[in-house]
This record gives C-alpha cells, sequence and structure tokens, in this order.
C-alpha cells in the first residue's frame, strides 16, 4: 500500500505584490495541475533509509539515512547523492522532527524500519512543453498537450528545467510534507476529506515553515495556501510566527509554533471559486529577457515612495476586491436563476464586451447578468491598468509593451471576459478569463477562439490548467490517476 498525496498549482490573478503585506489580499486560484508524492514502504531500499526519486528528471535520486533516538532525529544526505536538494532535505527533516514530537520514537522508528521510497511527479504544465510539442510536431493547442504522455521526462536535470510559475516548489513541499505526515500517522487519515480540518491546517502551517526556510525568506505564502486550500482570497500570516524556527540551528520544539490552535497564525482563506460556465486559461509566454528581481524592485521603490506607493496600493486593492465581489456576485446569480444565466453566457459568448448590453429587448434578468460580466470585465482591465501604472513607477516591466499587445488582443476576442499577467508579472505568462457556453455547435467556443489567436503567436503556447475545485491537497489512488504508476516506476 502506497501513501498518495496530491497538491494544486497555483495562479494569482489579483493580488501581487500587494499580497505581500498583510493589510491587503489576493485572489489565488488553484489549478487542475498538481505534484504527486507516492510514499512507499520498501524491502530492499535498507531499514531506516529514505530515497527520494524524481524520475521526469536527470540526476535526481537523493537518498538520506535517518537515526531516531528518544531525544531527536537525525536525517543524513548519503555521501554518494550527486545532486543535493535542499526543499527535500528541509521536508523531510523537519516534518520526521515535527512527527517525533507528535507521535514518539517507537512509532516513527516503526514506520522507518522498512526503509521508504517516495517517488515525486508534477503535471507536465509545470515544466514548459514547447520544445516537446515541436519534437512532436504538434500544433501548440490544449488537444497537442492531451498525447503528450503524462509526468513526461523533461530530459534535463531541475536545474535546468524551464518552469512556467505555477509554483512548483510550493505544491511539492505541499504533497510531500501532507504525504509523510499521513504515513507517519502524525495527522489522521481523514485529515484532507474536508477542507476545515486541524490535519489539513497543521500540514498547512508545516508547509508554509518549510517553503519558506527552503527559500531563504518568507514570501507572501499564497502558493503554499492554494497548494493546501485550493482557490481562495488569501491573506497573510504575520511572518513572526515562524520568526523563531528560522535560523537552522533552532532547537526550539516545533509543536507548539506549527500547531493550528497557535493563534499567531493569523492568515485568513476566504472562500472562493470563478463563476460557473467560465473557465481559466492559462499560457506560458516566451516574449523576451526576464527580469529575476521585479519584487525586490517594487518593493525599493515602495518604501522610496512610501505615500505615493500607499495610494496606489489602496486603489489597486479596492479594484481588486471589487474583482472578486463582481465574480461572487455571478456565482450567486447562477444559484438564484440558473436558467438566464446560462442564456446569458449563451448569448454573450458569442459577441464582443462592447454588444453585450446593446440589445434592450433581451429578457431583464439576463441583462443584470450580462452586466455583471461585463463589470468584470471593465475591473479586470483596470487592474492591468494600475499594474502598469506600478510597473512605471517602479521601473520594472509589469506588464511589459509585448504583454499589453498579447493582452489587449486577447481581452477582445469574443466570449473573452478579462485576463492580466499573473502574479508578479513579467515577459513569461497570461491569464485569460473565458465564458464556456453550453451549446458551442453554431457558434463555436470562445475557448477554441482564443487557442487560435495563441496558435497564431509564435511567443504563446496554452497550458492545460483549469480551475481545481477540490479544495486544496488531497489523498488519491495510484491506480486512478492516470500515468502516475508508469511515470514513477521509471528510473
Ligand atoms: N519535481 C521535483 N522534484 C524534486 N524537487 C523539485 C521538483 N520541482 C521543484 N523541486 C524543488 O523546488 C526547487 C525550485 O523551487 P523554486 O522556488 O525555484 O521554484 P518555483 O518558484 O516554485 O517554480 P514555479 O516557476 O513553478 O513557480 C527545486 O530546486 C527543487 O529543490
Ligand atoms: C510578488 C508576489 O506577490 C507574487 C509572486 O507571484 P508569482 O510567483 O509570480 O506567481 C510575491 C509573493 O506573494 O510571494
Amino acid at each position: 500500500m502506497s501513501t498518495v498525496v496530491s497538491a494544486p498549482g497555483k495562479v494569482l490573478i489579483a493580488g501581487g505584490y500587494l499580497v505581500l503585506e498583510p493589510a491587503y489580499s489576493g485572489i489565488v486560484i488553484s489549478a487542475s495541475s498538481r505534484f504527486y508524492t507516492v510514499i512507499t514502504d520498501k524491502d530492499g531500499i535498507g531499514a531506516f533509509t529514505i530515497q527520494v526519486r524524481s524520475p521526469q528528471f536527470v540526476d535526481a535520486t537523493w537518498k538520506y539515512t535517518v537515526s531516531v533516538s528518544e531525544a531527536r532525529v537525525d536525517v543524513q544526505e548519503h555521501a554518494d547523492n550527486t545532486s543535493k536538494n535542499k526543499f527535500v532535505y528541509l521536508a523531510l527533516k523537519k516534518t520526521l522532527d515535527f512527527s517525533h514530537e507528535v507521535v514518539g520514537a517507537s512509532s516513527l522508528s516503526a514506520t522507518l524500519t522498512q526503509g521508504l521510497d517516495i517517488a515525486i511527479a508534477g503535471d507536465n504544465d509545470f515544466y514548459s512543453q514547447r520544445a516537446n510539442l515541436e519534437a512532436l510536431g504538434l500544433p501548440r493547442t490544449l488537444e497537442s498537450l492531451d498525447k503528450i504522455e503524462p509526468f513526461a521526462a523533461t530530459g534535463v536535470t531541475l536545474g535546468d528545467v524551464h518552469k512556467t510559475g505555477m509554483g512548483s516548489s510550493a505544491s511539492l513541499i505541499t504533497s510531500l510534507v501532507s504525504a509523510l505526515l499521513l504515513h507517519t500517522k502524525t495527522i489522521p487519515a481523514t485529515s484532507f476529506d474536508e477542507v476545515h480540518t486541524d490535519g489539513r491546517r497543521l500540514a498547512h502551517n508545516l508547509a508554509q515553515y518549510v517553503h519558506c526556510l527552503a527559500q531563504g525568506k518568507v514570501g507572501s505564502g499564497f502558493d503554499v495556501s492554494a497548494a493546501a486550500f485550493g482557490s481562495h482570497i488569501y491573506t497573510r500570516f504575520n511572518p513572526d510566527v515562524i520568526r523563531p524556527l528560522m535560523s537552522d540551528n533552532s532547537n526550539i520544539a516545533l509543536q507548539d509554533i506549527i500547531s493550528p490552535s497557535n493563534g499567531d497564525w493569523n492568515y485568513r482563506v476566504e472562500p472562493f471559486q470563478l463563476p460557473p460556465l467560465t473557465r481559466i486559461m492559462l499560457a506560458d509566454v516566451d516574449a523576451g529577457s526576464d527580469t529575476p528581481s521585479l519584487v525586490g524592485k517594487v518593493l525599493a521603490w515602495r518604501k522610496s515612495e512610501p505615500e505615493h506607493s500607499r495610494a496606489l496600493w489602496t486603489a489597486l486593492d479596492q479594484t481588486n476586491q471589487s474583482l472578486a465581489k463582481t465574480l461572487r456576485k455571478l456565482s450567486d446569480m447562477h444559484a438564484e436563476n440558473s436558467g438566464a444565466y446560462t442564456s446569458a453566457v449563451q448569448y454573450i459568448g458569442t459577441l464582443e464586451t462592447s454588444q453585450w448590453l446593446a440589445n434592450p429587448t433581451r429578457p431583464a434578468a439576463e441583462r443584470a447578468i450580462a452586466q455583471t460580466f461585463l463589470e468584470a470585465h471593465d475591473l479586470s482591465e483596470s487592474i492591468r491598468r494600475q499594474m502598469r501604472e506600478m510597473g512605471k513607477l517602479a521601473g520594472v516591466p509589469i506588464e511589459p509593451e509585448q504583454q499589453t499587445q498579447l493582452l489587449d488582443q486577447c481581452v477582445n476576442i469574443t466570449g473573452v471576459i478579462g485576463g492580466g499577467v499573473p502574479g508578479a508579472g513579467g515577459f513569461d505568462a497570461i491569464w485569460l478569463l473565458v465564458l464556456e457556453p453550453v451549446d458551442t455547435t453554431t457558434d463555436g467556443a470562445p475557448v477554441a477562439r482564443v487557442e487560435e489567436t495563441w496558435a497564431r503567436a509564435e511567443a504563446v503556447s496554452p497550458l492545460l490548467a483549469s480551475e481545481s475545485l477540490a479544495k486544496g491537497c488531497r489523498v488519491e489512488f495510484l491506480d486512478t490517476v492516470k500515468g502516475l504508476k508508469t511515470a514513477i516506476s521509471r528510473t
């Protein structure tokens, strides 16, 4: 029997930079693309040995020896490991430390007597598939992506892979920490059956801490939060909660700090999901050389222009919150009158936004729904303008000219609600929110129109992901995840 836990990737559609401060929030959408951790007790690996493998990569096996005493747990990397993985090492070390505190030395030793094989696999979306599609001679479409073998080998080392910005390290850490907590019986087996359990919150807190330690900084944490809880409106935690644990040799007990009953974990996770009959579309864009220090420069500007930047951030936050409210209102409108909602989507899905309210003879209920979709469009355009303004003032390409041209073209496609640059922005990705009418036989689907536009743009390659409605990380069965068993049996 294996323990299998998956955790979703993310896209921050509103709130980039602002979400670093507790006064502001971000809209984070969890993606259907996931990271999977598969833990199996295995003879032949050696007692108290943990082998972690990432079969999609070259030179990606790491072995560790664990020693457990009444007083402590030690995790030693094998001398013949040919590469290091700080993220994996810290996830093992800190989760086993935590487990030792909770279940005790003898229970933890019992889990480790056989040796553990831990296989990690990420959906193809986490890595650019541009080269794979070219090699297969396939056009850059969703259908082509579906033809690529699941969890395809990348042919390169982790350091050389071209990531797509979906939050690979956060999803990996969240799935690995969660799977280990379950496998060591540190949290109940049912912890991920529901959204609000102490086990899930504990896994989140521990994953946040491990991720911060591995990254060497305390970021906003929205990516780990999406991996743990799914789509939501995120407001950050006060970094002071984990500060005492941030030095590598801290000897403080983890339990008191990591426990969900520690009230200092003051992050807020407010329920959110995209409205019915809409779909998020993501693309990997190759629009120019990236500036790695966007965040550093924006924060330097925020510091040097405190008043001006606060005014801009407060105004931008209001637009972000209005977008969240408007999208929620659409979900409510669907709940109240799904017939009118379905017809409204059917109707406006064939028109450009300028025409959504042009016909005064449409039924009032449908016009109200179309009006709300139009508000969502206007708000996402307004967020883009404010993000561009921030980029200009901070002197960084948050929505560079190439992305502006591409996005202007995309948001004018019939049936597209809006879009933008995700997270911190830059040259390498865009997101769109697109209508998905039920009947596309006569007028075609907006998704297909977007794909056609993207296929013509040399720089753009779509990702398969849509929104994941599962609320964050979850337990999986090895046999029911397409291609997972084959992928993890590769050497
Ligand atoms: N498939 C994997 N197997 C093992 N370790 C992985 C894997 N994917 C990511 N990692 C770990 O995460 C690190 C990358 O973290 P980094 O913070 O650079 O990525 P990220 O910002 O999360 O990426 P993304 O662009 O997907 O948002 C790698 O160096 C490695 O330690
Ligand atoms: C700039 C920031 O707010 C978002 C970065 O998001 P992304 O990794 O570009 O999706 C940083 C953060 O929240 O940690």
